[in-house]
């Protein structure tokens, strides 16, 4: 069923237009009363789905029922769709193999994660904004493969992340040598310690994360969700391996890269060319997917309830989608 998250007062049943002509829309407001809906002006209009996949398409390795065909129908209608996700723990191409290993069709061209806008980001606009990376152009890197595929894929050099001799104790020898920076241990070429979603997070990855920002590090991450959904329940998120180093860092938060930043949003604009008012973000979080698609000015921000935001939050909240979903596959309803 589709709801309107923030309808006018007044109560009228009406019907969308358009592909939307078919589904019965239901006001959401608390007394969850007959109907508004404000977005068969616009829905027409979109022809660019940004889709979120973690809550959205999938939790974890489980495929919500119905996203095949619901993005089948979006597709056959032409419209656009690119997955926007910010699990950094994949690349782009890992992510096309996830999609066609779920059945659906994907090239890499149309995934845009976290890791990604990250690696972008250190490569092409760092670099201009502190010319002292040339002689620190390495990135220490905690998260996992897709983060060091992305840098890879931008020639950007790192260290860290799934480096197996990380995945150790701490012994008195290696503090003495971190206080010390001791090149075996702090390598001086280390510009910027970049964070995301870490399964192998560890004391001694902390301790060195921390002691390149004390030397000046920048400190980056690709995304700060607090949780990530999987298996219909929530985990801690990549916000989780930011956590402790802004503690000790009496506050400082990182650059994050991820939803909602609007250099993200600048990015994608910029690769896909589209009129932001004829897009639309679909997510399941409201701090990060919503507030990525009202702060980029779109044409409509579609929340869906298979993922980390509740019903009360896309009511009321600070933060607002246009509309929402039960699940993604309601929008098969309009066919
Ligand atoms: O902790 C994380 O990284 C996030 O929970 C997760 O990755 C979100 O992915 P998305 O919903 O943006 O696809
Ligand atoms: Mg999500």
């Amino acid at each position: 069923m589709m709801y309107d998250a923030n309808p006018p007062s007044s109560s009228s049943l009406c019907y969308a237009t358009n592909w939307m002509q078919k589904v019965t829309v239901r006001s959401p407001s608390a007394s969850d009363s007959d109907l508004q809906f404000r977005c068969a002006l616009r829905m027409p209009q979109l022809a660019v789905f940004l889709f979120d996949c973690d809550g959205v398409l999938w939790s974890g390795d489980t495929l919500f029922s119905g996203t095949v065909s619901t993005l089948e129908m979006l597709r056959k209608q032409n419209k656009q769709v690119v997955f926007v996700t910010n699990n950094s723990t994949k690349s782009r191409s890992d992510y096309k193999k996830k999609l066609e290993s779920m059945g659906i069709p994907a090239n890499v061209e149309e995934v845009f994660g976290s890791s990604y806008s990250a690696a972008i980001y250190i490569s092409r606009i760092l670099p201009q904004r502190h010319p002292e990376l040339k002689s620190k152009p390495k990135v220490f890197v905690i998260g996992e493969s897709g983060i060091e595929q992305e840098l890879d894929s931008e020639n950007v050099p790192h260290i860290g992340g799934t480096d197996s001799s990380l995945r150790r104790d701490v012994t008195p020898e290696d503090y003495k040598k971190m206080a010390a920076g001791d090149p075996s241990l702090i390598d001086p070429e280390v510009g910027v310690v970049l964070t995301g979603l870490d399964f192998h997070y560890n004391y001694f990855k902390m301790c060195l994360a921390y002691h390149y920002i004390q030397r000046g590090a920048i400190f980056l991450a690709t995304n700060i969700d607090s949780t990530l959904p999987s298996a219909g329940a929530l985990f801690p998120g990549a916000g989780t391996m930011a956590a402790p180093l802004k503690l000790m860092l009496g506050g400082t938060d990182p650059v994050a890269l991820g939803k909602p930043s609007q250099a993200m949003m600048d990015a994608i604009e910029g690769k896909f060319k589209f009129e932001r008012s004829r897009a639309c973000m679909v997510g399941d979080r409201a701090n990060t997917d919503i507030r990525f698609g009202l702060e980029g000015k779109l044409g409509g921000t579609l929340g869906v309830l298979t993922g980390v935001s509740t019903k009360e939050e896309f009511l009321d909240g600070d933060v607002r989608p246009h509309y929402y979903v039960d699940k993604l596959s309601d929008l098969l309803e309009a066919e």
